[in-house]
């Protein structure tokens, strides 16, 4: 794994679940993306078809390695309730989720090579690494740690109060992407693995503590980058 420098986590943080230490160890990030460029041009319906395709198809890739994630999340978790809960949220991530992403390369005129096999970013790669390296590790806490991450910090841009009262962008390539993040489904699920870092995280020995938020902290990172490159 990366051994890029992270934000350690203070003492004073002891009065925080650990979804919210974590969250708030890398908060200069997490808030980039939520202020993000790509966020405040999806919303108003003017980001740029070719932005927009070079987002989904790197994204498609990521999507494929998440599913892995969740996979191994599912495997490794301690005892049976959690594995329902994932199992189904891979439900839906395979299927409403899926086709958004078909349909969408069939508006954009996205090419059956570009939507399988497309020449990958260098954030893509680092980010599928990270999922890899998460999911082999075959620890919940990590797993739990890259999930909560990816679906967290979407929930956050997605569903944040500043954008609540503006009006659905027109073309479903924006609104949707829009509507698969901010919908009680996905935010019941957020709040769930939030719940569960705060569940797992006091079990944790030092040691396995610090390899979950490297994890947490270097997905952080990763989104912004990913945010970043498409316009780069
Ligand atoms: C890079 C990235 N991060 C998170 C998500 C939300 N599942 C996503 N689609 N892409």
């Amino acid at each position: 794994m990366s051994t890029a420098p992270v934000a350690t986590l203070s003492a004073t943080d002891a009065n925080l679940g650990f979804a919210e230490q974590l969250r708030q160890s890398c908060w200069e990030d997490w808030n980039a993306c939520i202020q993000h460029r790509f966020v405040d041009e999806i919303f108003d319906g003017s980001l740029s078809d070719e932005v927009l395709r070079r987002y989904l198809v790197q994204d498609y890739q990521f999507i494929n390695r998440f599913v892995a994630l969740l996979g191994a999340a599912i495997a490794s978790a301690d005892v049976f309730a959690p594995r329902v809960t994932l199992s189904q949220f891979a439900a839906m991530i395979t299927s409403d989720e899926n086709t958004y992403f078909l349909r969408s390369f069939d508006v954009l005129g996205v090419p059956p090579a570009d939507r399988l096999q497309p020449a990958l970013t260098a954030p893509t790669q680092t980010f599928q690494q990270l999922m890899h390296e998460a999911a082999q590790s075959l620890n919940y806490a990590n797993c739990i740690a890259v999930l909560a991450v990816a679906e967290g910090l979407y929930l956050d841009w997605a569903d944040q109060p500043a954008k609540k009262h503006l009006p659905l962008p027109a073309r479903f390539e924006h609104a949707e992407w829009i509507t698969l993040h901010a919908n009680d489904f996905f935010r019941s699920f957020v709040a769930w693995l939030r719940a569960e870092l705060d569940r797992v995280g006091p079990t944790l020995g030092r040691e396995a503590r610090a390899e979950a938020t490297h994890y947490f902290q270097r997905a952080v990172q990763l989104e912004r980058q990913f945010f970043d490159h498409v316009y780069a």
